[in-house]
């Protein structure tokens, strides 16, 4: 069977920064080590005046066809994930083509356009429906493009304001991929839950705490889900473990977990019972409470021994290197995660081809997916092209001040005058809105 996945990958960040530790905790009166080493963000991306979720995803759609070469008539699909639309039936997917049509020759006429929602996991779930359109056979030798697309903002003042981010990842997936093969495999885990949601308004209600707790137990029942498909996981069968990364805080909590699971009843566990014990097993305790009380002291010795920390190190902490400096990108976060190991693999000539990537993608509301991916031949090449350090090296340094300008300009319920911080050139710009209340675009060469 021809392998289907990932062929190509372009991010798209806001051009704005604000730094976490140094500009916002001061101002806050947190300590920066909040940010340096709980939250784990350093900076937050923000658009400027004349970006959004279409100008990101469009930007990040027009570098990823220039490099593949591809022409519209090429492009079977285009969903795009996102939790921050502002247009209740005019998908974005749309407004993107229209964007993408001003500068190449052809349209999109005959390409199926749609817009995913499932807060955070809507990109992966868009991917999931590109696969299953080529694997149909009815993408008449055409390529999908997904494009996941969100600016994170919170209210002011809401404990979220720590996390927040804006950018945009676009995918091609095709038929033999050059970064990786999508399997059938997969896991789920879901329920409704009513932990982050926006009933009809642009900023989340968030019970921060609570969505801890729900993303973990989600992620759990999709492990489950996943192992009762393939058999036990064990941390060597994959190379490295890209979650949803709302904050690389919360995939610390999510791997310590993922680690004590994998590694029960394993030779790890057994290596490990020397000096710290054995997993707890519920049959042993008198009650829940009990039991929950000595997992709880199990992994406060398991994160503190040298094979946990070796595996993190190996199999985590290059996941979160991105997340950690441009926040949460919602629909994109996980796809960042995914980019930033394999970043860190071709910096440090790690040779993947035939590795396989374990991905946990996450949604509040809420639902977890789990799937396993292997990397392909041209991997190296195609994540070598994608331009992630000049992108964030380049982003303006907002003050405290303009970083509150800039929040009240995204604010729809504002009305910000506001001078844009960094010059566009050959992108495009949101200019402004047109007779049926539409947001119009253009290309600025
Ligand atoms: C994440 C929270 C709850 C944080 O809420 P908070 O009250 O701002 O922060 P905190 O006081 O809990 O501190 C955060 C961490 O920093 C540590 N800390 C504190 N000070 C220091 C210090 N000086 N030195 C070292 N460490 C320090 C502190 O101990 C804690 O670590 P933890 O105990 O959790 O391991 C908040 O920012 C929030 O509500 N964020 C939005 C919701 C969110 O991101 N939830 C994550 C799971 S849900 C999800 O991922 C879905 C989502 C959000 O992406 C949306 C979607 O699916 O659409």
């Amino acid at each position: 069977m021809t392998a289907v996945g990932i062929d190509a990958i372009e991010i798209r960040t806001g051009k704005l920064r604000l730094d976490l530790p140094n500009t916002f905790a001061p101002v806050k009166g947190e300590d920066p080590g909040k940010y340096t080493k709980g939250i784990g963000i350093e900076y937050s991306s923000l658009p400027d005046v004349y970006e959004d979720i279409v100008t990101m995803g469009a930007n990040a759609a027009k570098q990823l066809l220039d490099r593949k070469g591809l022409t519209p008539e090429d492009i079977g699909r285009i969903d795009v994930a996102t939790e921050s639309a502002f247009d209740n039936s005019k998908p974005v997917s749309t407004y993107i083509a229209g964007c993408l049509e001003q500068v190449y020759d052809g349209d999109f006429h005959h390409a199926n356009k749609g817009e995913r929602k499932f807060a955070c996991l809507a990109g992966t779930q868009s991917i999931d429906d590109a696969y299953n359109w080529i694997r149909a056979g009815r993408n008449r030798g055409r390529a999908a493009l997904v494009i996941a697309t969100d600016t994170a903002l919170y209210e002011r003042g809401d404990p979220g304001e720590a996390t927040q981010g804006a950018g945009a990842v676009a995918m091609l997936i095709d038929e033999d991929p050059d970064i990786v093969a999508l399997s059938t495999e997969q896991g789920y885990g879901s329920a409704d839950e009513t932990d982050f949601l926006k009933p009809n308004q642009q900023f989340p209600s968030v019970d921060g705490k609570r969505s801890i707790k729900v993303y973990l137990a989600r992620m759990r029942e999709a492990l489950e889900d996943y192992e009762s498909v393939t058999g036990d996981t064990h941390p060597d069968d994959f190379v490295y473990f890209p979650f949803h990364t709302p904050y690389p805080g919360m995939v610390r909590k999510a791997a310590l977990l993922g680690y004590r699971h994998i590694t029960r009843g394993t030779e790890i566990e057994d290596a490990l019972a020397d000096d710290i014990g054995m997993q707890p097993r519920e049959d042993d305790y008198p009650d829940r409470e009990a039991y929950e009380d000595a997992i709880r002291a199990y992994m406060d010795e398991l994160k503190e021994t040298r094979r946990y920390q070796e595996w993190y190190e190996r199999a985590i902490d290059p996941t979160v290197d991105i997340s950690g400096q441009v926040g949460n990108w919602y629909t994109g976060s996980v796809h960042v995660a995914r980019l930033s190991a394999l970043s860190a693999a071709v910096e440090n000539d790690v040779d993947l081809v035939g590795k396989r990537l374990l991905v946990g993608s996450y949604g509040s509301g809420a639902q977890a997916e789990i799937h396993s991916e292997t990397v392909q031949d041209g991997w190296r090449e195609a994540v070598e092209a994608v331009d992630v350090a000049p992108q964030l090296d380049a982003r303006y340094d907002l003050d405290f001040d303009e970083y509150e300008l800039i929040h009240d300009v995204h604010n729809h319920e504002k009305e910000a005058d506001v001078e844009e911080f960094t010059a566009p050139e050959d992108e495009f710009v949101f200019t402004g809105w047109g007779r049926m209340n539409e947001r119009r675009y253009e290309y600025i060469e």
